[in-house]
């Protein structure tokens, strides 16, 4: 089993509920799509599993463990075998990005190994593979600074592909980038789900996407758990209900087509 949540709840500091009681079960190797209107609480699901942030109450089992359990030197531990892309990678903007994907391994290197590659860049080959596969490889030695948009988004799965985690958490991945690239990344982060049983929960905006790529979606509204099903058995009645905005005059629920429905890998 690679994740529980019972009951959980997740307050943020200004009192907003974030998450009003999720039970969630997600089995190794799973590829699960997060999808629901903006301000549902897809990031906070993300950095709960990602034990970056505390329920309020509820239980949370992460890999085998019970991550607030633990101390913060075994959480630590914990949390190196978890990989977590963010919508905008928050990389230092004079990083080169081949000490960027690299960055992807310090939780599982010696504090020496870590300290040489900020020196020099220990694996140059693994960083240029990863990004090879993204079609980044020509950026190796370009600052952050000096990326698009869509082009560090990829950085940032490239370190977590580096990483190689047990359990990938992908949030918003590929908002930044046109549909072509955005639908070879995510085949690419898919394939390497697959080939590595690595378990992959991602949030995505772009419905078809995730009905595409996905064999599971959950549809998350208000913080609760509106719908959990196979990509295949959700209809429109669902999406309409999912993105239904009362406070918009003509709501504009995502219509998709449904051919795209076929897991791709
Ligand atoms: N750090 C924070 N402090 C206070 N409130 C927060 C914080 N982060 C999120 N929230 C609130 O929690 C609720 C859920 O936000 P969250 O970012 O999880 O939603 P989301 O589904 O990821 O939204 P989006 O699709 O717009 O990124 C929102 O009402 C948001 O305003």
């Amino acid at each position: 089993m690679t994740l529980r949540l019972s009951g959980a709840r997740l307050s943020h500091g200004n009192g907003v509920h974030a998450l009003r009681g999720v039970d969630l079960h997600i089995a190794a190797g799973e590829r699960v799509a997060i999808i629901g209107p903006s301000g549902a609480g897809k990031s906070s699901l993300l950095n709960l599993l990602a034990s970056a942030l505390q329920p309020s109450s509820g239980e949370i089992q992460l890999l085998g463990e019970h991550p607030w359990q633990l101390s913060s030197r075994q959480r630590q531990r914990l949390r190196a075998r978890i990989g977590l892309i963010h919508q905008a990678p928050p990389l230092p903007a004079r990083q080169r990005v081949v000490t960027s994907v690299l960055a992807g391994k310090l939780g599982q290197w010696s504090l020496g190994k870590s300290l040489l590659n900020l020196l020099h860049p220990v694996d140059i080959p693994g960083a240029r593979r990863e990004l090879a596969k993204l079609d980044l490889a020509d950026k190796l030695f370009a600052q952050c600074q000096q990326l698009s948009g869509g082009q560090l988004q990829r950085v940032g799965i490239a370190r977590a592909l580096y990483q190689a985690p047990e359990l990938l958490l992908a949030d918003e991945p590929v908002s930044a980038m046109d549909p072509v690239l955005a639908e070879h990344t995510l085949s690419v982060l898919c394939r390497h789900a697959e080939q590595h049983g690595t378990t992959l929960v991602a949030s995505l905006h772009a419905v078809e996407l995730a009905l595409a790529h996905f064999p599971r979606i959950i549809g998350l509204r208000d913080g609760l758990i509106l719908f959990d099903r196979p990509a295949g058995e959700v209809d429109q009645a669902q999406l309409d209900a999912l993105y239904a905005n009362e406070q918009l005059l003509s709501p504009p629920a995502p219509r998709v087509t449904l051919s795209l429905q076929i897991p791709r890998c």
